[in-house]
């Protein structure tokens, strides 16, 4: 299960000073890149296999968040709650999971992030990747949008028992590269991020472009808010 989000009411924590920032966690969907139209289109034709109303892409922004699993669930009902029957879930999750692997060509890098991703590395800050998305289809991405050089290490939604808004994948990224929560900041898009980045006491940094359920991502109260990634350099002065 995962543990309670409160970010609404957490206090803010303050970012760590430039110089004792070791590692960057990063959100892959609505952070780095803008995926949503490449997914809608898998939901769509694995709806359209199933002879089911296809959703578009509308609405599979507001669904994305949760990993592979939940948004071919909420696809499936037609609402974000999700519920379906498991034998309609398990005919419909590997057609969508088929789909997927071959539509990346809709994916673009958002403004400002492989300025923001250079001038972290060029401050010495290791990166990392942790996404909800299912880990097979990470590298993949990663490389066509010519960012993977600046990541060490990435974990998806499957990768573990658990995911986001669960502390479970920043913990074990931060303890593969042996760093304390007060070394580490997470860059993110939705409240999956903000909950996570609380849960594990690490300071959180959200882009607002995203995709965030149809919400403002301020309501969350981030520790900052950022219009574009290569504005990153500001939340140190
Ligand atoms: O695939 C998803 O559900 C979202 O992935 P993200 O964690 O990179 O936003
Ligand atoms: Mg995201």
């Amino acid at each position: 299960m995962s543990p309670s989000i409160s970010s609404e009411n957490s206090p803010k924590q303050s970012l760590p000073a430039l110089k004792n920032l070791k590692l960057a966690m990063f959100d892959l969907d609505g952070t780095l890149v803008d995926s949503v139209p490449d997914l809608a289109i898998a939901i769509d034709k694995m709806l359209a296999d199933l002879n089911r109303p296809v959703v578009g892409v509308e609405k599979v922004r507001d669904w994305v968040g949760n990993g592979g699993v939940m948004l071919v669930k909420r696809a499936l009902a037609d609402d974000m709650a999700g519920n379906c029957t498991a034998e309609l879930f398990a005919k419909a999750h590997p057609l969508f999971m088929h789909y997927y692997a071959d539509q990346h060509s809709l994916t673009c890098t958002y403004d400002g992030v492989l300025d923001g991703l250079q001038w972290l590395q060029n401050q010495g800050v290791k990166m990392a990747v942790v996404t909800n998305k299912p880990y097979q289809f990470v590298e993949d991405i990663l490389k066509t949008q010519n960012m993977i050089q600046y990541f060490d290490f990435w974990i998806g939604g499957d990768s573990l028992p658990e995911k986001k808004p669960h502390p479970q994948p920043l913990l074990h990224t931060m303890a593969h590269f042996n760093v304390t929560a007060a070394q580490c900041i997470m860059v993110g898009d939705s409240k999956n991020d903000v909950g996570a980045a609380r849960n594990a006491k690490v300071a959180v940094v959200c882009l607002p472009y995203g995709y965030n359920h149809g919400e403002d991502i301020a309501d969350s109260q981030p520790d900052a808010l950022i219009e574009r990634l290569d504005l990153i350099s500001h939340c140190f002065n």
